[in-house]
């Protein structure tokens, strides 16, 4: 088996968690990759230093050393290249993440031995309407929402072209299943479990009394219409990153991508088993 590991750079704890990892793989019998930028700062022996474009595409499995946002941008990063993606968590959350450090010997043994699962994933597909036909990927969301506190916006929310809601608040949530537990959740939307399919439609801090989250089938197409704004500072953003300017009058057509992410695990309960470690351990 081979493997690539992926540190963000910008975790202190990253580059000793590497060179674990990579040792342990090592151990296995693994072929271990990482980028050449790395060699000096993350230097371990027996590891393969090469560029990414050659990483990508011999690895069996992309192995994350972060948090949910490591994993969000590597699954963003290497989308046409379709290598599962296993996270080590050294995140503040991490519940994407399905190995804790403490858990590495016992299971990138397992990974190794190929004892594991592939959880497939569904993506949206997002593209801004109009002259510069803007388009990202997003495994857990597709947000927009405005750039300053004081304003309210209006948008109108569209299924298939029949408009389904007009709501003014603060944005918009479109969240697949993954996502379902991250923004969405926390403006009040539903879980989903993972393997079901769906888009969930999650309004943030509408004003109004009656403007609940909304789950749609994953073959429809959502439209989100910007209304009213006062100075233009509207924003699309696909995963907490890409930020792109949308004005009065823009529209974002939202629908399954034909891509998916597939997230190594160990057990098929490991979303439900992150619901109730991750998520109440932060009350
Ligand atoms: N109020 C909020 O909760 C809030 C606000 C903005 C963005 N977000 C989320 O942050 C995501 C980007 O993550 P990031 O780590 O780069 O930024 P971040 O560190 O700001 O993430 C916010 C929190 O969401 C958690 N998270 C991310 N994906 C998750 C998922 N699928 N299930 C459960 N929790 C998840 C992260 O662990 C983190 O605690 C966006 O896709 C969006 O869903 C959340
Ligand atoms: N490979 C990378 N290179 C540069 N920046 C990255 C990389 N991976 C992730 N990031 C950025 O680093 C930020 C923090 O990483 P991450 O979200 O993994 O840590 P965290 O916030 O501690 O964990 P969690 O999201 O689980 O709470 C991310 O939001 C992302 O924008």
């Amino acid at each position: 088996m081979t493997v690539y590991i992926s540190p963000n750079p910008g975790k202190e704890q990253a580059v000793a968690t590497a060179q674990q990892a990579a040792q342990l793989l090592l151990m296995q019998g693994a072929t271990v990759l990482m980028r050449d930028d790395l060699n000096e700062t993350c230097c371990a022996d027996g590891v393969q230093y090469l560029p990414l474009e050659e990483c990508l595409p011999r690895t069996d499995v992309i192995l994350t050393i972060g948090g949910d946002g490591t994993i969000l941008h590597e699954a963003n990063l290497t989308l046409q290249y379709q290598k599962p993606i296993l996270g080590i968590n050294i995140g503040r959350c991490g519940f994407l993440a399905t190995c804790e450090v403490d858990e590495m010997e016992e299971k990138l043994a397992a990974l190794v031995r190929g004892e594991y699962l592939l959880d497939s994933r569904m993506l949206l597909y997002v593209r801004v309407l109009g002259e510069e036909n803007w388009e990202g990927h997003a495994l857990n969301d597709v947000v927009v929402t405005k750039g300053r506190l004081q304003q309210a916006i209006d948008f109108s929310i569209y299924c298939d072209d029949i408009l389904v809601e007009h709501y003014r608040g603060d944005g918009v949530i479109v969240a697949t299943p993954t996502g379902s537990t991250a923004y969405s959740l926390a403006a009040g939307g539903p879980i989903l479990d993972s393997q079901t399919k769906g888009i969930v439609v999650t309004p943030i801090c509408p004003h109004s009394l009656t403007s609940p989250a909304m789950v749609f089938a994953q073959e429809r197409k959502i439209n989100i219409c910007v209304g009213q704004v006062v100075d233009n500072e509207v924003f699309l953003s696909c995963d907490g990153a890409a930020e792109y300017p949308l004005s009065a009058g823009s529209t974002a057509e939202i629908r399954l991508s034909d891509q998916i992410v597939q997230l190594v695990t160990f057990s098929r309960a490991d979303q439900f088993q992150a619901i109730d470690q991750k998520l109440r351990s932060r009350r």
